[in-house]
């Protein structure tokens, strides 16, 4: 998929990861809406952008994952901007097993609120372009992480949904593929905010300690990844792994057959 010209909505765009794939969006020629609950960091993100890219290329709407009511003026402000939706990322996301419930509210009915949303823009079943929607996971959504069961728990339904998703769209033909990133530690305010984030797991912090030896990655090597997914037309329903030491696309057992 080319990016040029094509509109991407991007949430938890304002710091971390999701800022470096706006940016990496802008830079291959997408428009893109950024979503986010911090407002000066999106506001004060926007101005640098604007600078940089353009006033037209980008929108920052203050916007809560977990209202329905808040997304849904996003998108409408998204089809009122730019005219449409051909790439959803699923970014937002918090670790605290101290608001386990919270976690669950954002990083994985998050996640579901805004792609169902944005999948009645988007399916062509419906008058949409088709697209890709890519779901930032991570490792812990493919193994247990037991410094935090929940935040783990909501990552393994990240990718679960999204592999379900993708097969749903191929045999309905909604003309959206689906793939989850898998990340393993990366330098953003969550991991540096994480070991007061275990609640009462805090005493297990030390597992961070083996995966942190290999050391972390940054965020434009997991915005690279990002691009993978978007722009490779052959991907649909993986979740790609990629660490310090290793970049790979995990197999699953179909259960279809
Ligand atoms: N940092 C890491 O080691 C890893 C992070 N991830 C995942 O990557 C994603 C991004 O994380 P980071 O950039 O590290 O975090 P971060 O804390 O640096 O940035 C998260 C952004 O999401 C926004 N956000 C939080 N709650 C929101 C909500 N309810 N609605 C809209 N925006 C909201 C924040 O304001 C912030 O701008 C998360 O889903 C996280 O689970 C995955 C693997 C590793
Ligand atoms: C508590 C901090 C959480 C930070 C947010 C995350 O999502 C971090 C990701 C969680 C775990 C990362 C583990 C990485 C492990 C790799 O270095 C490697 O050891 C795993 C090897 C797996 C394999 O070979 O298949």
């Amino acid at each position: 998929m080319a990016l040029n010209g094509k509109i991407a909505v991007v949430t938890g765009a304002a710091l971390g990861i999701g800022k470096a794939i706006t940016e990496i969006l802008l830079q291959n020629g997408a428009k893109v809406v950024l979503l986010d609950v911090n407002d000066n960091a999106g506001t004060s993100l926007k101005e640098s952008l604007d600078k940089q890219h353009g006033r037209e290329r980008t929108l920052f709407l203050n916007c809560d994952v977990e209202s329905e009511e808040q997304l849904k003026v996003a998108f409408q402000k998204t089809v009122q901007t730019f005219g449409g939706v051909d790439i959803l990322c699923n970014n937002a996301g918090i670790l605290d097993e101290g608001a386990w419930e919270k976690t669950v509210s954002i990083n994985l009915v998050g996640v579901i609120k805004v792609t169902y949303l944005a999948l009645e823009l988007m399916n062509k079943l419906n008058g949409g372009r088709g697209g890709v929607i890519v779901n930032i996971a991570s490792m812990a959504g493919l193994g247990p992480f037991e410094c935090c069961p929940v935040y783990t728990a909501t990552k393994h339904g990240v990718v679960g949904f999204t592999q379900a998703m993708a097969a749903a769209s191929t045999a309905s033909g909604y003309g959206i593929r689906f793939n989850a990133l898998c990340p393993g530690l990366v330098q953003t305010d969550l991991f540096t905010h994480m070991i007061d984030r275990l609640g009462q797991f805090s005493h297990l912090a030390d597992i961070i300690a083996k995966p942190a030896e290999k050391g972390a990655l940054n965020v434009s090597e997991v915005a690279e990844c990002f691009l993978e997914l978007v722009t490779d037309a052959t991907k649909n329903g993986e979740a790609l792994m990629v660490t310090p030491s290793f970049k790979k696309y995990r197999t699953f057992p179909p259960l279809n057959q």
